[in-house]
């Protein structure tokens, strides 16, 4: 056939195979054909990772949070910021997208940034401790409560959302409640870690935090289709071929050596 354009090439998918109804966000994600989890089809992949693969959770975690860490370096490089010192306030859930949270404190610190991190629910396992102590450690200061949206603003440069991953369910339970609906009144960016914090996992949530970054870990989940905002990354670049082919993931190649890459 004719040599077409990317644009042409998700124009044509979009009218041709898919219905015309697609955006050109959605034919340029059929046309790379990079797969979109569902919140099941995820929760069997990390299945997989630990048990066939034999992976631990603090590996993975690791990465993943390096991975948002780098995500924001790229997104909201250390000379872009208007506040000084360069302050981001992360914001850690009771689970592992929680731990990816500590993670990418931890690592933040260490490119330069000055994080903060407010961690409502703290599991007891070991490993949650160990990421507390050693953000602790290096100096990075923990909050006693979530600060309102006007202070939020003011102080930091951005919010990392690392309060719910593939996991969450149902209704927002407090405190998240009221730290969520503080998130959807502030104006400086929110970067998301795997999914926007109150979305469902696969069919987003209108009126929830409206993200400007979103990093999906090891391959997006079907709520990213409905993302709007600036920097969609890919991280967690762990997944080895035989379950990639298995899962027919089709993820993009990550460019050289680095730890992420932008999707769009
Ligand atoms: N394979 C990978 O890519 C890896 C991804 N990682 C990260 O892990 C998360 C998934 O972590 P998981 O621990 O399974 O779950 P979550 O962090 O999404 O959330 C679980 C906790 O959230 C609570 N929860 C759930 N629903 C609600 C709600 N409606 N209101 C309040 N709280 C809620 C839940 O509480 P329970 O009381 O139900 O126990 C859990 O405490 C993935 O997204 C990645 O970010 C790994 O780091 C590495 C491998
Ligand atoms: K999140």
């Amino acid at each position: 056939g004719s040599v077409l354009t990317h644009t042409g090439a998700c124009a044509r998918i979009a009218s041709n195979i898919y219905g015309k109804d697609l955006t050109h966000r959605q034919a340029c994600t059929m046309a790379n054909t990079i797969k979109y989890l569902g919140q099941e089809e995820a929760q069997h992949i990390d299945e997989e990772l630990f048990d066939e693969y034999s992976f631990s959770v603090d590996q993975l975690m690791e990465l993943a949070g390096l991975s948002c860490a780098t995500a924001v370096s790229k997104g909201y490089p250390l000379l872009s910021l208007l506040k000084s010192p360069p302050r981001v306030l992360v914001i850690c859930g009771p689970g592992n997208n929680g731990g990816d949270g500590l993670v990418c404190a931890r690592h933040l610190k260490l490119f330069g940034y000055e994080p903060s991190v407010l961690y409502p629910k703290r599991p007891s396992k070991q490993l949650f401790q160990n990421l507390t102590t050693q953000c602790e450690k290096m100096d990075i200061s923990f909050l006693t409560e979530m600060p309102e949206a006007d202070v939020i603003d003011e102080v930091y440069n951005l919010v990392v959302d690392a309060i719910f991953g593939f996991s969450f369910k149902g209704a927002v339970r407090e405190p998240f409640g009221d730290i969520l609906s503080q998130l959807k009144k502030i104006t400086v960016p929110i970067a998301s870690v795997d999914i926007p914090s109150g979305w469902d996992v696969e069919n987003g949530c209108p009126d929830g935090i409206q993200p400007d970054m979103l990093i999906s870990l090891t391959a997006p989940k079907k709520a990213a289709n409905h993302f709007k905002g600036r920097y969609h990354f890919l991280g967690g670049r762990f997944v080895p071929p035989a379950l990639e082919q298995k899962y027919q993931l089709n993820l993009p190649q990550y460019p050289g050596t680095d730890c992420v890459q932008q999707l769009n």
